[in-house]
């Protein structure tokens, strides 16, 4: 998906998080979204997925050369971040045929396939609620990942995950980052190593006020 950002501004009551953002992101680049915590990272992603409006600005989609009309953007997108809930009264194989009648899976990825991809083999039938951490987040970004979603949003990916999950996540989102939009929320350089594009939030909060 190719988004062009213009004059793009988010403020929260009185406070501009940020201001004056124009830049295009294009299918195959990897953007870093870098900055120090609260500095708007994640108000950022959440406001390029079409969640959040921006309070000034434009914000114009496009895939395979048509429009997309910004309520149409979820239904493109995959999106993991620590503060999006997985279903946790659900065992891995229900959650699994949930979430994938809504987000299918890429062509050529199976259930079965994700699962041992996440080894989680063991886990086929435990609920979610029982999974440690590093499980979830591997859920989580197995999910994202592996989804049919031309935009591909992470917010914070390495997020409990220990030495073993990074190298895992490192491998997977290498495997499936080709011809997607990739933005990456992040203060950790193994999560964004690989970025062609970095953005600090913090360039665009000197901007000054016209109101
Ligand atoms: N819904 C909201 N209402 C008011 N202020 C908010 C809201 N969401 C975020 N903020 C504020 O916006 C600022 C940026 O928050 P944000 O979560 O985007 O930062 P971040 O760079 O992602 O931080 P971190 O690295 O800690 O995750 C913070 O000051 C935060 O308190």
């Amino acid at each position: 998906m190719h988004i062009d950002a213009t004059g793009l501004g988010k403020r929260f009551q009185r406070d501009w998080i940020f201001r004056g953002l124009t830049r295009a992101f294009v299918p195959g680049s990897a953007t870093a979204v870098l900055g120090p915590n609260g500095a708007g990272k994640s108000t950022l992603l959440n406001t390029i997925s079409g969640q959040l409006l921006p309070t000034e600005g434009n914000l114009l989609y496009t895939l395979a050369g048509r429009s997309v009309a910004v309520e149409d953007v979820p239904q493109h997108l995959a999106y993991a971040a620590p503060y999006l809930e997985l279903l946790e009264e659900l065992t891995l194989v229900e959650l699994l045929h949930f979430h994938t009648r809504f987000k299918a899976l890429r062509p050529g990825m199976s259930l079965d396939g994700l699962i041992d991809l996440m080894y989680l083999e063991k886990a086929r039938h435990r609920l979610v609620r029982e999974f440690s951490s590093g499980m979830k987040q591997r859920l989580k970004l197995a999910l994202a990942l592996y989804a049919q979603a031309p935009l591909l949003l992470l917010d914070e990916p390495t997020t409990n995950l220990d030495a073993t999950g990074v190298a895992w996540y490192q491998e997977h989102v290498q495997a499936t980052r080709q011809g997607r939009t990739l933005l990456l929320s992040s203060n950790v350089p193994a999560e964004y190593a690989f970025c062609d594009e970095q953005l600090l939030v913090t360039d665009f909060q000197r901007i000054p006020a016209k109101d």
